[in-house]
């Protein structure tokens, strides 16, 4: 008889293979195992409860149906969790690797206190979502649910997620409030689902009086993950719960993302937050000379705000490149000296000659790896590293190639696979001077190449 179910479940899951998003059938079909065939009914072993409730919501009447077809009688599909046993681990396709989803909360997925509302410098361009920030952190739950903020790379979405948190941990010590990646989301979501601790995820998420939610965008494409946050965010909705999601682009423009979970995003409010004035950049620079303490010329802030136009963080590291080298090498700072250091970043030229093509080339040649292993689907340190390195310098050294032609430019790997690298890199340029060193000596080949 087992040969007999073995061979009828094969034709089930082909039929299933291909009539659903490799995500969900990888997730959900992937891990059921028949288990016996007898007067009619068909059992199969799934992990554990979760998979019974997604089965029979989603998919049972279709296997019976195929099933049904398959042996050319009515058959019933009956579910076994099977608690006592380790679920089998189905590869889930365009989802950081089992390393990835064991690993410790990373420093990225804490409230940051540096990011607070007194530290962010209001300008026209996030004048809208500083003012609805605000209001969600003095009121959360009651105005504006969700509050969505969009906008480009290093423009400030994270700080302000990180402003609200503080401030609602500061006046409501009582209020439960978490930050959390899209990605950590996933990832927590699959552990979860894998290793059985679907209850006390689900009692994590629900039990919060407010959700800050960086890049929603990692959620393009990946089903159940969706499925898993649209309930979890319909729970906290109803009960007067706060959500604040950040994104790089507007609601409607997240395709692969289902209408009714971009519907609810446009419950709320949506606010964007476009790239810094002259007068707004000149306003950050001064700020952050005071806060860190350090003695910066007006004419050097206005010369760095006129030429870095589009990212705060490159006008952030900007300011601490020019600080450190005149403390180190006794420098004044002047307009002229600061050109010197800074030539290799400020070129009054356009991106027209950053490639794909050259940074892999550089990077490759700084890290003595093999130019096909930017492609490659080797994942050894040696050879992962430098391609993460390759694919934020692509993200974020011109504005030209969007996650996706940067995938594609990698081997075909998928949009959230370049998130995950750029995350990666901002944490290591955020722990590490000497990586943020050799970065920009690979920064300035790059730009020397052209
Ligand atoms: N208006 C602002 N005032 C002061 N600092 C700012 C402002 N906007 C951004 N920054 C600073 O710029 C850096 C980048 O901002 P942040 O990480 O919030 O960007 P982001 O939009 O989330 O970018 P990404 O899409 O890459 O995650 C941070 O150090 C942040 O403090």
């Amino acid at each position: 008889m087992i040969i007999e179910s073995s061979e009828l479940w094969q034709k089930v899951v082909d039929n299933l293979n291909l009539s659903i998003n490799p995500e969900t059938y990888n997730l959900w079909i992937a891990p059921l195992k028949p288990i016996s065939f007898e007067n009619n009914i068909f059992t199969v072993a799934v992990p554990n409860v979760y998979f019974s409730q997604w089965i029979e919501a989603h998919q049972q009447k279709n296997i019976e149906q195929l099933l049904s077809a398959a042996a050319g009688a009515q058959i019933v599909l009956q579910l076994q969790p099977q608690q006592d046993i380790m679920p089998v681990i189905a590869k889930v396709e365009n989802t950081p690797a089992p390393a990835d989803v064991a690993a410790p909360i990373s420093q990225r997925d804490q409230i940051n206190p540096k990011y607070v509302f007194e530290r962010f410098v209001v300008g026209s361009s996030n004048r809208f979502a500083h003012g609805c920030s605000e209001a969600v952190a003095k009121n959360p739950g009651k105005q504006f649910n969700p509050l969505f903020i969009y906008g480009g790379v290093g423009l400030g979405k994270t700080h302000l997620l990180h402003a609200i948190g503080n401030y609602i941990k500061q006046n409501n010590p009582a209020l439960k409030v978490l930050y959390v990646t899209a990605e950590r989301f996933t990832s927590e979501f699959i552990e979860a689902l894998r290793f059985d601790k679907m209850p006390s995820f689900k009692n994590k998420y629900r039990n919060l009086d407010c959700l800050l939610i960086d890049d929603i965008q990692f959620l393009v494409g990946k089903g159940s993950s969706q499925e898993e946050f649209f309930y979890m965010f319909n729970s906290l909705h109803t009960s007067g719960k706060q959500i604040v999601v950040s994104s790089d682009r507007p609601p409607k423009e997240l395709e692969k993302v289902e209408e009714r979970l971009i519907s609810r995003f446009e419950w709320g409010i949506t606010a964007d937050i476009a790239s810094p004035d002259l007068e707004t950049r000149i306003a950050i620079l001064r700020k952050k000379a005071e806060d860190e303490k350090l003695y910066v010329p007006d004419d050097v802030i206005i010369y760095i705000a006129t030429q870095i136009k589009s990212n705060i963080r490159e006008l952030e590291g900007s300011l601490l490149r020019i600080t450190a080298f005149s403390a180190f090498t006794g420098t004044p700072l002047t307009v002229d000296s600061v050109q010197k250091i800074l030539k290799d970043i400020i070129k009054p030229q356009s991106d027209a000659a950053i490639t794909i093509d050259n940074i892999q080339k550089i990077v490759a040649e700084e890290f003595n790896i093999e130019l096909r292993d930017m492609k490659s689907k080797r994942r050894t340190d040696a050879v992962a590293f430098p391609r993460q390195i390759a694919m934020y310098l692509a993200r974020t050294l011109s504005d030209k190639f969007s996650t996706t032609d940067i995938g594609d430019a990698f081997g075909g790997r998928d949009h959230t696979t370049v998130m995950h690298a750029c995350n990666k890199i901002k944490e290591k340029m955020n722990s590490d001077p000497y990586f943020n060193a050799k970065l920009n000596q690979i920064i300035k080949k790059i730009r020397a190449a052209e």
